[in-house]
């Protein structure tokens, strides 16, 4: 088993009614776990990217909202649902472009629901069944992506991939890093080249030290070497995760994405996005309907550096996620296999 695999995450500790996560932002100089909970720090730490990841945002929200729901007073249901709900709704404005966040807090609202005649003591219970449940439902749906995945890649093959989608933004093996972590249990023995991700550093900070760890040959570059780097025949193949796929397969993803994919495009390198269904966003129909989070000015110009790296009081621009145009992707690789264009996923 892999050591990486020993870190965890997301996790709830049930014995001190805790949810633990590993601080992403304080990687990969330190390894320090967090104990969280009020709405409060819950909420701090999606924001901040203490925990991040599409898949691992939902896991943590759900384990979080389950927490807080537990400690709600009072013997009706009305009240609970009342309190519930601004929960929820607070919980919900922490991020907006990753689906899986809202996709989370809707299956424990549904739970709530279901389980209305029941007592408060029972409807609490389901809630901690839901929120494990949907973190088992994301572990095995990254156990096939990695399967599906490896089917399109060949041993020895140059891999690029850009932010962080693996091991840190789920539970295990990741998405986008998955058929990496599968092939090298194969002996696949991949080149994976890892994008650093301006600003926040994902690829520098998260995807390089997860697979240095892991032991798998990487190397980093910063996000403009990439066209360098296919123009020289090293990627023979682009693995990128998601933050929501719209039903065309237009797909929201960490800023810079979009540019390595008309990079690839370029070069006639395949592009592939891996992700779990529940990254699929049904009700979406295309890019124009995705929110696409704008962050601080500060990630821009003075975070992660001894320095500032900007003239005081200049604007800056950070949007922290783009779209990638469903033209420009070759397949979409999800737990139930791999899906072409054309894309359809309305019906999902
Ligand atoms: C399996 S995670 C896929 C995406 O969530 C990932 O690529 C990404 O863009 C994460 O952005 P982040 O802002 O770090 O949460």
């Amino acid at each position: 088993m892999n050591a990486l695999f020993d870190i965890l995450t997301v996790r709830m500790d049930y014995d001190h009614k805790v949810l633990v996560i590993i601080d992403q932002t304080q990687l990969p100089g330190k390894e320090v776990y967090l104990e969280l909970r009020t709405p409060e720090e819950i909420w701090e730490a999606i924001y901040l990217l203490k925990v991040r990841g599409a898949p691992a945002i939902g896991i943590a929200v759900a384990y979080g909202l389950a927490l807080c729901a537990e400690r709600i007073q009072g013997e009706d249901f009305g009240t609970f649902f009342r309190q519930f709900t601004m929960l929820k709704n607070y919980l919900a404005g922490s991020r907006p472009t990753a689906v899986n966040l809202f996709t989370a807090l809707e299956r424990l609202e549904k739970c709530v629901l279901a389980h209305r005649q029941e007592p408060l003591e029972k409807i609490k219970q389901e809630l901690w069944r839901e929120a494990e449940a949907i973190r088992k439902e994301d572990a095995a749906a990254c156990r096939r992506i990695g399967e599906w995945g490896l089917s399109l890649l060949q041993p020895g093959m140059g891999i690029l991939t850009h932010c962080n989608a693996g091991h840190l933004a789920v539970s295990e093996y990741g998405t986008a890093l998955a058929p990496i972590y599968l092939g090298q249990e194969k002996g696949y023995h991949f080149i994976v080249y890892a994008d650093e991700t301006r600003p926040l550093l994902q690829g520098a900070r998260l995807t390089a030290y997860e697979l240095q760890k892991a032991g798998v040959d990487v190397t980093l570059l910063c996000d403009n070497m990439a066209s360098r780097l296919m123009a020289e025949g090293k990627i023979q193949a682009v693995l990128v995760g998601c933050d929501r796929v719209a039903a065309n397969g237009d797909t929201a993803n960490k800023i810079g994405t979009s540019g390595v994919a008309i990079l690839a495009n370029y070069y006639r390198i395949p592009f592939y996005v891996l992700g779990p269904t529940s990254t699929i966003d049904a009700t979406c129909p295309d890019q124009n309907s995705i929110t696409i989070e704008e962050r601080p000015a500060e990630e821009v110009t003075e975070k992660w550096y001894a320095h500032r790296m900007a003239p005081r009081g200049i604007k800056v621009y950070n949007p922290a996620f783009d779209v990638t145009d469903h033209r420009l992707i070759t397949a979409i690789v999800t737990e139930q296999g791999i899906f072409y264009p054309p894309f359809d996923f309305s019906r999902l």
